[in-house]
């Protein structure tokens, strides 16, 4: 360290040319993940390039990344400002890509309060009355439903992927809305086709973002992102007005309801500190990021889970033969079964491990100037957590290329535990993904509820798809089909 505490010197730097930086030692390589987890190799865990002219560092080790999210969150909780980013958010009126400070602290806590509140049940919004159901109920209904098509589409080859972007989809809507959707809705279509085309432009690490000049001149994508939000801006802004209208100020039905009321509390009583006022934008940019950050995320990890169960027909029957013993058939899986299905639990984290859907999480940028090991960071430097390399060092995981859900489980097979701390599949620190709670409860229970009923198999005439990941906004998976065959003791048996 040297006398300021920030550090001795910058990390060692990948070759940077004026303009573009260091782009040359990037382009070409589609899987940046990868391409920046094997630069290791030349540069060590820690390294600086330069993306135009923005110093990016990367940071490779566990050890690192703790310093980054927890032991210096506070000093790397900025985001980066982007033209995408500022597109998506409205300059940032959003939680994810909202710079740190009183407004984003206090959304934060709002999301989080109502997000325990329509899950635990636990009243933590002041004199706040709850009128929805809960969330675990509306996700078994979605599960209810997904496994409705999975028997109905039973023995053909089946692409998973609509299905549940849809089961996803319509748990999100009810916890904002208190809406969901059926199949062929056409403002669900529209949803859908938005949701993609925003996937697909911002996973295109848009050149605008390095160099925003750029913007003079005409650009595809920024103009097929723009339609996008365009068209997400006027479903949003319908929900908003619907509810402005019917809201009565003393029941709660959903997210949005719950904002109007904090809002409205906060005029009635004491008015607010300066700084904290929430606009309308802020809170129709709050809603959209529950979209934006739950939907693509929770749907991707699902289809993850259900290609390495092709993979690992041995995992399937695993869990099934604990399920088969622990619940049977009598009743449907509930949230509190999570206990008792370890083995499940523990094929969650190992998918969760190894294809890490945030794979570079959300960029951080230091609000300071500050240090990571002996090396100093300077001020608005933008900081990458490769979490694929968090999740792949041999150091810290044994064999881990290799799916072993067994990995987390203890010595009896009875308690889930990770054995290594080099596990951040949610991020860590006051940066951490806001969601956690709820993707673990609807990956449980989708799981569940799909696996007590069928076996997933790779249709015969198929061979089994790749595990290769596609590094976009998440690390995609390619389109696959599955054959959903009903388990032999469900023959016959009426649906509960
Ligand atoms: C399995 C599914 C999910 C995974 C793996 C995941 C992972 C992550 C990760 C890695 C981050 C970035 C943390 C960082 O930058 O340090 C993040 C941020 C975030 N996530 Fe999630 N997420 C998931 C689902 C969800 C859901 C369902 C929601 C909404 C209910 C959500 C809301 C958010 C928000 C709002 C942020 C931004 C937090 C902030 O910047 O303060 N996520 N998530």
């Amino acid at each position: 360290q040297g006398p300021t505490g920030t550090g001795t010197g910058r990390p060692r730097s990948l070759p940077a040319l004026p303009l573009v930086g260091s782009l040359l030692q990037l382009a070409g390589h589609p899987q940046l993940h990868l391409r920046l987890w094997r630069l290791q190799g030349r540069y060590g865990s820690l390294y600086g390039l330069w993306m135009g002219s923005h110093y990016v560092v990367v940071v490779n080790s566990y050890q690192h990344a703790r310093e980054v999210l927890l032991k210096k969150g506070k000093a790397f909780a900025g985001r980066p400002r982007t033209v995408t980013t500022d597109l998506l958010s409205r300059g940032g009126k959003d939680i994810a890509f909202a710079s740190y400070g009183p407004l984003w602290k206090f959304q934060r806590k709002l999301v989080h309060a109502a997000l325990s509140m329509f899950g635990e049940g636990s009243v933590a919004l002041e004199k706040i009355r709850l009128t929805a159901p809960l969330l675990p109920p509306k996700v078994c209904r979605e599960a209810a439903s997904l496994c409705e098509t999975l028997g109905a589409a039973q023995d053909m080859a089946l692409d998973m992927a609509p299905e549940l972007t849809r089961a996803v989809t319509n748990v999100v809507c009810s916890l904002c809305f208190n809406s969901s959707y059926r199949r062929g809705d056409p403002e669900f279509e529209a949803m859908l086709e938005y949701s993609q085309g925003i996937v697909d432009t911002v996973a295109k690490e848009s050149l605008v973002d390095i160099f925003p000049w750029l913007q003079i001149f005409p650009n595809r994508d920024l103009a097929l992102l723009k339609r996008c939000l365009k068209v997400r801006d006027q479903l949003l802004q319908q929900k908003f007005t619907e509810h402005k209208e019917a809201f009565c100020g003393d029941t709660v039905r959903d997210l949005m309801d719950a904002l109007l009321q904090v809002r409205l509390n906060a005029e009635n009583n004491s008015p607010l500190e300066p700084g904290l006022e929430l606009t309308d934008d802020h809170l129709l940019m709050t809603v959209g990021d529950i979209f934006g950050a739950g939907v693509e995320t929770t749907t991707t990890v699902l289809k993850w889970a259900v290609l390495y169960l092709l993979h690992y027909p041995e995992v399937q029957k695993k869990i099934q033969e604990e399920m088969d013993q622990k619940i049977g058939l009598a009743r449907h899986p509930h949230l509190s079964d999570r206990p008792l299905l370890p083995y499940l639990e523990a094929t969650i984290s190992e998918v969760l491990r190894i294809r890490p859907v945030s794979p570079l999480l959300i960029p951080h940028v230091s609000l300071a100037d500050t240090s990571i090991g002996e090396y100093s960071i300077p001020k608005g430097a933008r900081v990458v957590i490769n979490l694929w390399s968090v999740h792949h060092d041999e150091k810290e995981w044994d064999k881990p290329e290799e799916f072993n859900p067994g990995r987390f489980l203890d010595e009896q097979g009875q308690h889930i535990h990770s054995p290594s701390p080099s596990y951040l599949p949610f991020g860590a620190g006051i940066r951490v993904c806001l969601g956690e709670v709820l993707a673990k409860m609807e990956l449980f229970l989708f799981l569940a509820w799909v696996l007590q009923r069928f076996t997933l198999e790779c249709p015969q005439d198929q061979p089994l798809p790749s595990l290769e990941g596609k590094f976009g906004v998440v690390l995609q998976v390619q389109k696959f089909r599955v054959k959903a065959r009903l388990r032999e003791a469900w023959r016959g048996e009426m649906v509960r």
